[in-house]
């Protein structure tokens, strides 16, 4: 099981400059968009025989060239001096991963966060429609920024969601606010709405977690993002 310290460990600060960070950004967020655009591809490619093995030649070529140097394990939360933080493996938001949708949350100064995403035909639960994991898998990650944004950083305690109505894939957009904050407990609710309104509701409680609440009393910092 992950403690706090493995948690740590995963939380670090690489020291890179704003400029190494923007040209790493560039470097690497076309790579995840071509990854989204495959991932869409091998749902809908009428290829035959030939067509898929020699495009499946062609990938193991990249994957040969993007192996020669490389991490492992999770990309974690990185942060530099300035305070420029990067969560770029996360599965809603993350810059270099090409399973999130991704998320372009914006943060309002008076609290509110939204998004306009797209769900395209790889996250299909329900023919032609949202998977419903993939919608919660949107609110917990808005409604827990939310919470962030708000100064209380926690991790999911308990995610409730209302499926309204059938949530069509395509353009989407999703919006949070927080209700209120009580001692280590934040509660936001937040929406996804399509064309015809609202799809999907959610409430969460985000939880600091004991060693966060232990951090802040002897350090007076805030905690982690
Ligand atoms: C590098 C990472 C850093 C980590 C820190 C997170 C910061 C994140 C910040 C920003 C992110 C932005 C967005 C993220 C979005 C995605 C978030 C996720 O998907 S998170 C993954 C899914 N969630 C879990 O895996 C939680 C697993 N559970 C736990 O870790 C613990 O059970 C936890 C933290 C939820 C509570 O454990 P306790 O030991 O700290 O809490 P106790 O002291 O027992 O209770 C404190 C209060 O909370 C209530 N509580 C406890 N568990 C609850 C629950 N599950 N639901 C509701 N209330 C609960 C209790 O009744 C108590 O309330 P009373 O103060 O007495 O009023």
């Amino acid at each position: 099981m992950m403690d706090s310290l493995d948690t740590f460990r995963l939380y670090v600060n690489d020291g890179l400059s704003d400029e190494e960070i923007a040209a790493q950004a560039a470097r690497y967020q076309p790579l995840a968009q071509d990854l989204r655009d495959l991932i869409v591809l091998s749902i809908q490619s009428r290829g035959g025989d030939d067509d898929i093995l020699a495009a499946r030649k062609h990938l193991s070529d990249a994957k040969s060239i993007l192996e020669r140097d490389r991490e492992t394990g999770p990309y974690g939360t990185r942060f530099n001096d300035s305070g420029t933080f990067r969560t770029w493996g996360n599965a809603a938001i993350g810059l270099r991963n090409p399973i999130a949708p991704p998320l372009d949350l914006q943060f309002e100064d008076d609290g509110r966060v939204w998004a306009d995403f797209h769900l395209h035909a790889g996250y299909e639960g329900p023919a032609g429609f949202a998977h419903g994991g993939v919608s919660a898998l949107v609110l917990d990650q808005l409604l827990g920024d939310t919470a962030r944004h708000a100064g209380a950083p926690g991790m999911t305690g308990t995610l409730t969601v209302k499926y309204r109505q059938p949530t069509p894939l395509g353009d989407l957009r999703c919006e949070a606010l927080l209700d209120r904050i009580e001692g280590a407990k934040a509660f936001a609710m937040g929406t996804i709405s399509g064309p015809d309104g609202v799809c999907v509701e959610a409430e969460g409680v985000f939880i600091a977690p004991k060693w966060m609440r232990e951090q802040r009393e002897h350090t007076g910092v805030q905690g982690v993002q």
